[in-house]
């Protein structure tokens, strides 16, 4: 029986990529001193592949910042903005300014946005008349060549061209589908190549677990075709993952690949639908191990459900796999020395994953694994039995959570009236909530969670920074002040921290994009919250000003959605239970005099389904939880939220059923598109798209965002235009900051001095 991984994390168990990215973009090492932590990161990778008895190790998953990116560079689709490439491929400078942007040079990075419904990003291709494919790098060669000289087995990961075309974005009018043949053909090149020493080779096509568009259900099967017959020898393993395969079943099963992997975990619907139809002689690849979560998997289901496959499909036909690529796991359990040892009992990180579908073949095999089969066993007894899961308090409580709880006193129109008492102008300015995390912060931080800094000078500290933050704000001239979130690590897992029923990793680390991490926090049992989160905070920052401070916290979906969820309670009921203890913090802040609190929901629509018959009634919940957060605040009181990454098009009516006052968006790096989602549907409420991409440290100049601001006034009345950036500036220096934020100030009072004239 075969056993892989559609993919290993590439960061790090203390996170080495990360740390050499940032030292090799700030020009303290060298690119070989970059490419050798590369180099060391891959061995150890493939070596934990190798010695947990996988068949195959990975290759192609490693990426200096994005494997959508990877293949982007490997068909040479540079945007002309980035002007000609060496002739012996994208180098890495090239690459990494597609992903960052040149502040130097003044060339706006690369769009980026979510993978699919996770909280991982990449860097959105981008389809231009000009582009003409050819193979531009070989990484995926040369490391699956290095991994040969190894002593490796490797199979190549790449993405498929039908999902890297399906997520590109073309120019205006331009069909992106026209580079089809040229792209496949590149792919034909670069898969005889590796056809030459692997005999498996896997092609992720996620967008088959989405709604494709006609001329990518059209293209499917030609398409693969072509790329079998170029593979010679070499077995094409179509990879699927992240929901089921439904209507595009026969797609997959028709692409004439060797082998088909199916996410067991998110797309187990279509199990019997797919053994009931798979050719004789394709490959069955069982997704069975979560990719996505951190909980050990239960070896008891999944025997049953591997061996009705195994009884179907044959042991020659078979693969044990995990359900879509490690990636989205942290790495290695074994590093958490401080996790309470009941809850650590009933998790495994990638390191673990890689044991667990080595076991599950092995017990399969006939091996004597009684002993791991008796300890999962247990761990999953104790894990369902535990005392500490369920709370009747909590229970009762969200049972009566009644529909007028959903609502606010009174409509927009005149809770508008009520908040006139904040007598803000035209075009009144504010930011997303977080400052520069600073290097000074973060040491502060650290030596504090060490014990060596003591929680009294600790406060001082972020005190003064405070202080500072918001001196800043008032001279910048801006309109609603923030805090600035300095307090807090991650704005998922800070709250998680002071709320029951999470738990921490200390080396958790899953990538977001590029060189940023987040460290999940993990809920195991019924949430609640212990007391007031954020009240201290905000009401020293409005004790030193006489401008109002914007309450800050992270929304129920949002940290619903950031965060590693129990799978023993339905979605929609943890977050109305996270909604819950939301909703005693806006009214503590209210009580505390916060009378601007903004509710980020910056994850709202990533945690879409991805198909749309499943949207509507995930949309309902959300909103609702969002509503049961919310809507406890009087009519002057003035709720904000805030959305970032989303395509916001189809879910407009779903964002005003929010019936926020006030929303934020993304929508700088996509010069205004998401505005389109206005020329139908008038927003009701008052909007801020964002005018500056916060993450590139390229300053904005006044026009450009003066600009921006018109093209929103087609659609936005002046009296419900805000002025803001993107998103929060955590990951920003202050010198940048400081520069782009004058010149958004100085945007939005040129504006009041146009429109205050004009009626
Ligand atoms: N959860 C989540 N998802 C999100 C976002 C988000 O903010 N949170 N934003 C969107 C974009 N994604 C992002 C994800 C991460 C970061 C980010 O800045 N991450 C930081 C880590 C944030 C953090 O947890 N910081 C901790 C730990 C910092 C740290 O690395 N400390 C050093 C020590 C530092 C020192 O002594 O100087 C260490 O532990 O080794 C803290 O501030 O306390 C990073 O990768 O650098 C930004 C955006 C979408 N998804
Ligand atoms: C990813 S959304 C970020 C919102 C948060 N308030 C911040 O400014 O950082
Ligand atoms: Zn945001």
């Amino acid at each position: 029986m075969k056993k892989h991984i559609a993919g290993f994390p590439r960061i790090g168990v203390g996170r080495e990529l990360k740390k050499a990215l940032e030292a090799y973009w700030k020009g303290v090492i060298s690119q070989e001193v970059l490419e050798a932590t590369c180099r060391r990161l891959k061995l150890h990778h493939w070596g934990i592949q190798e010695s947990a008895g996988l068949s195959y190790v990975a290759t192609g998953d490693f990426s200096l910042y994005d494997h959508v990116l990877d293949v982007t560079a490997m068909l040479g689709a540079v945007p002309e903005r980035f002007g000609e490439f060496d002739a012996a491929g994208v180098g890495i400078d090239t690459y990494f300014r597609m992903a960052r942007g040149d502040a130097a040079a003044n060339i706006a990075a690369m769009e980026m946005t979510k993978w699919f419904n996770t909280n991982y990003h990449y860097i959105v291709p981008e389809i231009s008349p000009s582009f003409s494919p050819s193979l531009s790098s070989r990484r995926i060669v040369e490391d699956t060549r290095e991994a040969i000289k190894a002593g490796f087995r490797p199979k190549p990961v790449l993405v498929g061209p039908v999902t890297w075309l399906s997520l590109a974005k073309a120019s205006e009018g331009y069909d992106r589908w026209e580079k089809l043949e040229e792209v496949v053909a590149v792919y034909c090149g670069i898969l005889s190549e590796l056809a030459e020493f692997c005999s498996l080779i896997q092609l992720d096509e996620p967008v088959l677990c989405a709604d494709m568009v006609p001329q990518a259900i059209e293209a499917f099967v030609p398409v693969y075709k072509r790329l079998n017959a170029a593979s010679g020898n070499a077995s094409l393993l179509l990879a699927t993952y992240f929901d089921t395969l439904d209507d595009n079943l026969d797609l997959a099963l028709s692409s004439g690949c060797g082998g088909l992997h199916v996410d067991l975990v998110r797309g187990r619907g279509c199990l019997e639908q797919v053994l009931g139809s798979l050719p004789s002689g394709m490959i069955f690849s069982a997704g069975i191990v979560d990719g996505r979560n951190i909980w050990k998997t239960d070896f008891e289901q999944a025997l049953d459900v591997l061996v009705r496959i195994r009884g179907d499909v044959g042991e020659e036909r078979f693969m044990i796999a995990s359900s879509c690529s490690l990636l989205h796991s942290p790495v290695d359990l074994e590093e958490e020395t401080s996790l309470n040892p009941e809850l650590k009992n009933w998790m495994a990180f990638a390191v673990q994953k890689c044991d667990e579908i080595s076991v599950l073949g092995d017990i399969l095999d006939c091996w004597d694994c009684s002993e791991a089969l008796i300890e999962n066993t247990e761990a999953i007894q104790s894990r369902r039995n535990s005392a500490w899961v369920e709370n009747k308090e909590i229970r009762e409580h969200c049972a009566s959570i009644s529909d007028q709880m959903l609502h606010r006193s009174s409509t927009y129109q005149e809770r508008r009236e009520k908040q006139a008492w904040l007598n803000l102008p035209l075009f009144p300015t504010t930011t997303i909530g977080s400052f520069p995390q600073t290097a000074e912060v973060r040491r502060q931080r650290r030596l504090f969670s060490k014990g060596t800094l003591g929680a009294g000078e600790y406060e001082q500290f972020l005190k003064d920074e405070i202080h500072e933050i918001i001196g800043r704000q008032e001279d910048l001239g801006l309109d609603v002040l923030v805090h600035g979130e300095v307090e807090r690590n991650d704005m998922v897992e800070y709250f998680g921290q002071q709320m029951e029923g999470f738990c921490f990793t200390e080396n958790g680390w899953v990538q977001s994009y590029g060189s940023r991490c987040v460290k999940p926090p993990i809920i195991y049992g019924d949430v609640s919250r212990s007391g007031p989160m954020t009240v201290e905070w905000s009401t020293f920052a409005q004790s030193l000003t006489t401008k109002p401070v914007k309450g800050m916290l992270t929304g129920p979906v949002t940290i619903l959605s950031w965060s590693f969820v129990r799978d023993d309670l339905e979605r929609s009921e943890v977050c109305r239970q996270i909604a819950l203890a939301l909703r005693d913090e806006v009214q503590d802040l209210e009580h505390a005099g916060i009378r601007v609190i903004q509710i980020d929901e910056a994850a709202l629509s990533e945690g879409m389904p991805l198909k749309k018959k499943d949207r509507a009634s995930y949309l309902r919940w959300a909103v609702d939880a969002f509503r049961l957060t919310s809507s406890g605040v009087s009519d002057s009181t003035q709720i904000h939220t805030h959305m970032c990454y989303s395509e916001f098009n189809h879910i407009i009516g779903a964002i005003a059923a929010m019936d926020a006052d006030v929303i934020s968006i993304e929508s700088s790096r996509s010069r205004m598109e998401l505005l389109d989602a206005f020329r139908d549907f008038r927003y009701p409420n008052e909007i801020g798209p964002g005018i500056y991409d916060i993450h590139s440290p390229r300053v904005p100049s006044k026009e450009e965002m003066m600009k921006l601001l018109e093209k929103a006034l087609v659609f936005i009345p002046k009296e419900r235009l805000w002025v803001n950036p993107d998103c929060g500036l955590k990951t920003r220096a202050w010198p940048e900051t400081l520069a782009s934020l004058r010149n958004m100030v100085a945007a939005a009072h040129a504006l009041r001095d146009i429109h205050s004239y004009v009626c």
